[in-house]
């Protein structure tokens, strides 16, 4: 597949179970679950993520296949380390059956309740590999728009080597086409969201600023007693470092999530600034520019 060119999948329209023993589920979505399954060919294990289509046009349940192909069709387009690959589709009356890259080291999320947080040289470490892959996505003008700890998937028990999962919301910028009125999950998406405006690579970064204060802290920011307090917050920018948790944390640290969350798309730190911040990618003394 070239770079940047969309493998097109034509979904099988063979019996999935006639290939694959299935699985206990390992996870769910509003019209879908994931479960284990096992290519019986090769004995290889994979997540199939099984989506409930919606029977008609009007039906509240499912979704459409053009959501459906659209998912795929992000899905195809990118290569990374750092983002679950699409395999192959199968579908039938009820369902499209996406066969993925099993990654079982659990979320993020739970990998961080276990711990409250983590030091700054660990969070350094997973900021990394979201970094990466958000600018692979970046790159292919594609948003991934629900970024939150629990689309961000270790690979393995014991690994740290991240996957950035759930493209259910993703969208292709296309040239002068606004994404709007897409809804992620309250505490992690951008001002623009809450507030119906254009959407872009820079309501991706919002989230990353929020999952990096959550990381170093253990506190989420915007975070009220209801949704309506939680969008109000976000809407007013309204954050502080006050959290007894961010004692401890660097200059540069707070710096970083500071050109993050920051009301202006436009003033926002893009995946690059990220991957250039000092705090990420320190200047060795040998490197120091005189
Ligand atoms: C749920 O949607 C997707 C899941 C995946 C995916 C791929 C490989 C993989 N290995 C393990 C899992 C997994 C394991 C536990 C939970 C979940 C998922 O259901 N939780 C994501 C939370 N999201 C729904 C907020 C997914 N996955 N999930 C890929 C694309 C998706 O749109």
């Amino acid at each position: 597949m070239k770079h940047g060119q969309s493998m097109e999948f034509n979904f099988k329209q063979d019996n999935f179970e006639e290939f694959y023993h299935i699985g206990e589920p390992i996870g769910s979505g509003q019209f879908a679950v994931v479960r284990k399954c096992k290519l019986k060919e090769t004995n290889v294990e994979y997540a199939a993520k099984f989506i409930k289509r919606k029977r008609t046009k009007s039906s509240r349940r499912g979704l459409s296949i053009e959501d459906i192909q659209r998912e795929v069709s992000i899905l195809s387009a990118i290569d990374h380390e750092n983002i679950v690959k699409l395999y192959d589709v199968y579908e039938n009356k009820s369902e499209v059956i996406l066969v993925l890259e099993l990654v079982c080291g659990g979320e993020l999320f739970q990998f961080l309740a276990e711990r409250e947080k983590v030091n700054e040289d660990e969070a350094v470490e997973f900021l990394k590999q979201i970094l990466e892959g958000v600018r692979h996505l970046h790159e292919h003008s594609i948003v991934h728009l629900d970024l939150k700890p629990e689309n961000l998937m270790l690979l393995g028990q014991n690994s740290t080597r991240l996957k950035i999962i759930d493209f259910g919301l993703s969208r292709k910028l296309d040239e002068g086409v606004e994404v709007k009125d897409i809804t992620g999950t309250p505490e992690f998406v951008a001002p623009e969201i809450v507030n119906y405006d254009p959407l872009c690579t820079a309501t991706d970064m919002w989230s990353i600023g929020v999952i990096t204060y959550i990381l170093l802290s253990g506190c989420s920011p915007f975070l009220g007693d209801d949704k309506q307090e939680t969008l109000a917050n976000i809407s007013a920018v309204d954050f502080s470092f006050d959290c007894e948790d961010f004692a401890n944390t660097s200059l540069l640290a707070k710096n970083f999530i500071q050109g993050l969350l920051l009301r202006n798309p436009n003033e926002r730190a893009t995946v690059y600034d990220c991957l250039r911040h000092p705090w990420i990618r320190p200047v060795k003394e040998s490197q120091a520019q005189c």
